[in-house]
């Protein structure tokens, strides 16, 4: 069964990969990320995953996916700048927060989806923590203006949930949806 990765994330490529699923085609979907008034961070997470698999017409499978970071009902999503990164990092400093990835498939006619949230503390961080990270470039890309399979993972003492869904694909729901759609995965007996 062919699968499209609607997605122009290395990390979700890569995540896949980590589980021996290898697209056929890999098509990133531009669409407007612009939350509607008033919507919540799960509900909006689940919209934009639901476009991006909507946007890119393949044959088979579409797999699409939506990270945000949640503060209360506020949406953190990739910061537009550096300014907009460092306004994200003092919020979060010293913060609890849920990161929410929703996965969406997509086959003719039907669709699948799934919104994972993972609990996150971030260490309180300091002016000088601050301004290294943003000098880093890190931000750049990420929900929530951090990155925690990288440097960020040194702010990040505690987490409560899946880890790869803070990378940006809950691998657990990720296999069961495409298994429910009758892909097979490597785990399914092939080699692996
Ligand atoms: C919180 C966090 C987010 N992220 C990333 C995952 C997502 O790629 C990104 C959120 O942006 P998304 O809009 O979910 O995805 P994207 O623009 O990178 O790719 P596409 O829409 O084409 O699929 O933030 C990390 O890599 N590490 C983290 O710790």
């Amino acid at each position: 069964m062919r699968l499209t990765l609607a997605s122009g994330s290395p990390r979700r490529r890569e995540l896949l990969a980590q589980i021996g699923v290898v697209p056929d085609a890999i098509i990133p979907a531009d669409i407007d990320e612009t939350p509607l008034g008033g919507e919540l961070p799960r509900a909006y997470a689940a919209r934009l995953a639901a476009e991006k698999s909507a946007a890119v017409a393949a044959e088979g499978l579409v797999l699409a996916a939506d990270t945000v970071v949640a503060v209360g009902r506020r949406i953190l999503g990739k910061p537009s700048d550096m300014a907009e990164a460092e306004q994200f990092l003092r919020l979060l400093s010293g913060r609890r927060h849920k990161v929410i990835t929703a996965v969406g498939l997509r086959a003719e006619g039907q669709y699948w989806h799934r919104e994972v949230e993972t609990a996150v503390k971030l260490k309180v961080l300091s002016h000088t923590e601050i301004a290294a990270y943003l000098a880093s470039g890190e931000w750049q890309g990420k929900a929530g203006g951090y990155a925690i399979q990288g440097i960020g993972g040194a702010f990040v003492p505690w987490i409560n949930g899946s880890y790869t869904n803070v990378v940006g694909l809950p691998l657990t729901e990720t296999m069961n949806l495409l298994q429910g759609a009758g892909y097979v995965v490597p785990l399914d007996g092939e080699a692996v």
